[in-house]
Order: structure tokens, then sequence, then C-alpha cells
């Protein structure tokens, strides 16, 4: 039986991938592949379904049919890209990433610059969508909870920077036919399962473990110096103090295996560690840092091998702590903008560690209707992604150039060439943005930044 036009398209997208990041391990990189394929597809299909749902439609009927059922075009609409110059089609409304018009998470602008150095949150004391209630999304435990493959998984983090190719101003990764028992629920990645951060009165953990005086006074400044534990309440922190168990590791010593599942995340008191995505060594981190956060957030498998460069004093918070204290908390900017980050044809060379990174970093700004956030000629400080809303891009002497859209970018050019803005944008409906500073542009988007420049609207050879 010949291939459907649908499956030929998504074996093609595969085969230009692989050609162009020339994988060593072909097998773990499709399945790396595939697998983040799947989380788009279930992410534009949950939306999908929840719009549908709205309007008493039932996507994904239990009963049984032979066929699959196609979640119709509407979802591959707005996957993002560059500006969508010109032209809007009924299936951008049709789409919505967890960015809403209605997302509480939004500020005012004038602004709302919720800034969060060093990956703080944005202060969200207003907010209250997904970690304003408890969120009891469910009630399984950890155990329940389903282990993918982890989607940027190492031999994808590791292989040199892939060559940069043009990345089409509509995305083509649009989803394919959906199966007829496709569970558009369950997620792939981050998931909220065990987390009640509203309810821990009656929860102990079962590490939980008093510190004497003398482990106390080491903590605080061994946490003191780490950002994840600046916002969490008095509360919060005594469970998470009190559950840390003190590990002394002695030079060389492997403290975790890239792949291994996730069980501990730790923080260190004393020592350096380095960090290796196969033999690469990516970094090292000393007194005050904390690592082994990813495969707790994204139940997937340790992203890299960490191993002791001194002897040194580690403590660890059990996996289930970690998820019911840090994972609403510390890392809820994480997880509020993953999906989205991930779903951006731009920012596909990212691992997931780059990902997590760049949302630590990342601040967000609501504008009205008429107002600028991009003035032609000013100088240039931010780099931006729009969570919802729309703007129009204009030049002096050439009126509207481009029209830009949720899941759209803008401000690279001035950053990338360190010019004057080169045109003005303008929002012309409600519209949230993400932002990023001009440091952790260069810092953190990694080979992104060349598809950046590939896409420049400015470039002559355009
Ligand atoms: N470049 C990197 N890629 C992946 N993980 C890294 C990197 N640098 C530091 N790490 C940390 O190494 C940890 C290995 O275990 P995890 O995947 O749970 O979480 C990972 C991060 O905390
Ligand atoms: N044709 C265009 N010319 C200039 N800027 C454009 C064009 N289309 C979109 N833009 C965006 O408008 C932004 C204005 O600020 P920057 O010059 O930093 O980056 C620019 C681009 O992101």
């Amino acid at each position: 039986m010949p291939l459907s036009s649908n499956q030929m398209e998504e074996l093609n997208l595969f085969q230009r991938k692989v050609l162009e990041d020339q994988p060593k391990d072909l097998l773990q990189f499709a399945a790396n592949y595939f697998n983040r394929r799947l989380e788009q597809q279930r992410f534009f299909a949950r939306n999908q379904e929840s719009l549908a749902l709205s309007k008493g439609i039932v996507l994904f009927p239990s009963a049984t049919r032979n066929d699959s059922v196609v979640a119709s075009g509407g979802l591959g609409g707005r996957i993002g890209g560059l500006g969508s110059l010109g032209g809007t089609d009924e299936q951008d409304v049709l789409f919505k990433t967890p960015f809403t018009e209605q997302d509480p998470h939004a500020h005012d602008p004038h602004a709302t610059h919720d800034n969060s150095q060093n990956g703080e949150q944005p202060d969200d004391s207003d907010a209250g969508g997904l970690f304003k209630n408890n969120f009891r999304v469910n009630q399984s435990s950890d155990k329940d909870i389903k282990k993918p493959v982890d989607p940027m998984a190492p031999d994808h983090t590791k292989s040199p920077s892939p060559q940069p190719t043009k990345i089409p101003r509509r995305s083509t990764l649009a989803p394919q036919p959906l199966p007829l028992n496709f569970n558009a629920q369950r997620r792939t990645s981050v998931s909220a399962e065990t987390m009640t951060p509203d309810n821990l009165d009656d929860w102990t953990p079962e590490n939980f473990n008093e510190k004497t005086g003398e482990q106390l006074a080491r903590l605080e400044k061994a946490i003191g110096r780490n950002f994840l534990f600046n916002k969490l309440d008095s509360e919060s922190k005594r469970l998470v103090i009190n559950s840390l168990e003190e590990k002394a590791v002695k030079q060389s010593q492997e403290i975790i295996k890239q792949g291994d599942e996730g069980d501990y995340f730790y923080i260190v008191e004393k020592g350096t560690v380095d960090f290796y995505v196969g033999n690469e060594k990516v970094n090292t981190s000393g007194p005050g840092s904390s690592f082994g956060e990813l495969a707790l957030m994204y139940n997937s498998p340790r992203a890299a091998t960490v191993v002791a460069n001194t002897d040194c004093v580690l403590w660890a918070l059990d996996r289930l702590t970690f998820r019911r204290i840090l994972l609403g908390g510390s890392f809820k900017k994480r997880i509020l903008y993953d999906e989205f980050l991930k779903s951006m044809p731009v920012l596909q060379s990212l691992s997931t560690y780059d990902r997590a990174k760049l949302a630590d970093a990342l601040d967000t700004e609501l504008y009205h209707p008429g107002q600028v956030i991009i003035r032609e000629g000013d100088s240039g400080e931010n780099f931006y992604f729009i969570e919802y809303g729309e703007a129009e891009v204009s030049k002096e002497g050439q009126g509207i150039i481009a029209h830009l859209k949720q899941g759209d970018y803008f401000g690279e050019i001035a950053l990338l060439n360190d010019l004057p803005r080169q045109a003005t944008v303008k929002a012309i409906k409600k519209t949230k943005v993400a932002t990023l500073g001009k440091s952790g542009f260069q810092r953190l988007l990694g080979p992104a930044v060349e598809v950046l420049k590939l896409n420049d609207p400015t470039r002559v050879d355009h």
C-alpha cells in the first residue's frame, strides 16, 4: 500500500532534519525527533480540542471509527516563525497557546517588566491560571507519571551546531492526522500531577529530617546563593530544607549518569562539578549552584553526566518533594514557557536545557492597541516573542510592511547587527510579549541566532 501524502510529508521532514543535523546516533535522534513531533501534535490538538469543546463539538469521540481523525487544518496555522507578512487566515483564529488574552499571568505593561533576573519568576501573585489555585490536575502519584523519552536528549544536545537552515515564515511542521485512540490530554513533557503547592499543611515529605543548628547555618549559606529558593515562602523553605540529605562526594565520583532516571535534585555546598553530554564537557558549576532538575521536571532521562571535579558536599532533594514544592514555585516560568518555546520553529535547535535557561531569562510585557513596542531609530535592548495579540511593522516612508501574530518574533535586527531599530512595531490588539534582553539574546539563543540571521528580512539576498 503506498504511503499517504501526510506520511510522505512527515518522512520528508524527518529526512531533511537528519540531513541538516547529521546525527551520530540515528535511532536516538529519530526517537527524540518523533517524540517532539508527537508533543507538538498533542499540544495543538489539546488546544484544538478545548476550543471545539467550548463550542460544544467533541473532536475525539470515544466511538470507534476505522480511519484516523484529522485534527483540522487550523492546528498548523500559528506555530510561529518570523512575521507573517500580511494576510490573516481563518485558521489562525483557531489556534491558542497557553498564553491567551485571558492569561492572568499577563501584566499590564506599562509595564510590566515582571523581571526575573537570574531566572526569577515574574511576580505573578495576581495570577490565576495554571498556578493560581491548587493545581490538582489529577491526584495520581508520581509513580503513575508516564516517562517519555527526553525530547531533546543527549545526542541532540551534544551534536555540533547544525547547519542553519532558513525557517519558513509559516511552519512546515504542520500537525498530522491523529489516530482515533490518540489521547490529546496526555502531556509528554512537564506534568503537574503531583503538584499541590497551596496544600502543604497536611503533607510531610518522606525524607523529612529536622536539621541541626550547624547544618541549618551551612544550608542557609548554600541555599541563599541559589535563586531557586529566594521566592519560596517560609513553610515551603522549611519543608525543603528539612528534606535535604547531605551527601559527601569524592573527586571524580559520578553523581548523575546521562540517560538514567531522575531521582534527586542537587545543590552544591562545597566543591565543583563538571557536566558532560556524551564525552564532551559542557559546563562546570560550583557552590550555590544546583543541578539535576531537568529529569525531575520533564520526567525524562538525565540529560548529562555529572562528575565531581573536586571533593564536594552536596545536598540532595528527593524527586517528590522537588515536584511538590519547587516545580510550581521556582520553576514556574520554565513550565509556563515550555510548550510555547518548543513550538517555535526558530528555536528547534535548542536543547531542553537551553530552553529552560531561555525561559528563566524571559520577562513579559503587555501592550494595548496603538502602543508602540519598538520605535524605528531607537537603540535596541530587547528581542521579542509574541505570546498573544497582533502587531504591525512600519517604516518611515514605506508605511506598514509586516504583520506579526502569536508565535512570531521581532526586534532581532538591531541586536544581530548592532544597528538602530530598523522599523517601528506597534500593537494593534492587546499583545503580550516575552522579552529577552541583549545579553540573554547573545548568550542563550545559541544556534538559533544563525537561523535569525538567515531569516533577516533586510538581508539583500532576500
Ligand atoms: N549543557 C547541559 N545540558 C544538559 N544538562 C545540563 C547541562 N549543563 C548542566 N546540566 C545539568 O545536568 C543535569 C543532569 O541531570 P538532569 O538532566 O536532571 O538535569 C541536568 C542539568 O541540571
Ligand atoms: N522588512 C522589515 N524591515 C525591518 N524590520 C522588520 C521588517 N520586517 C519585520 N521587521 C521587524 O521589525 C523590527 C524592528 O526592530 P529591529 O530592527 O530590531 O528588528 C526588526 C524586525 O524584527
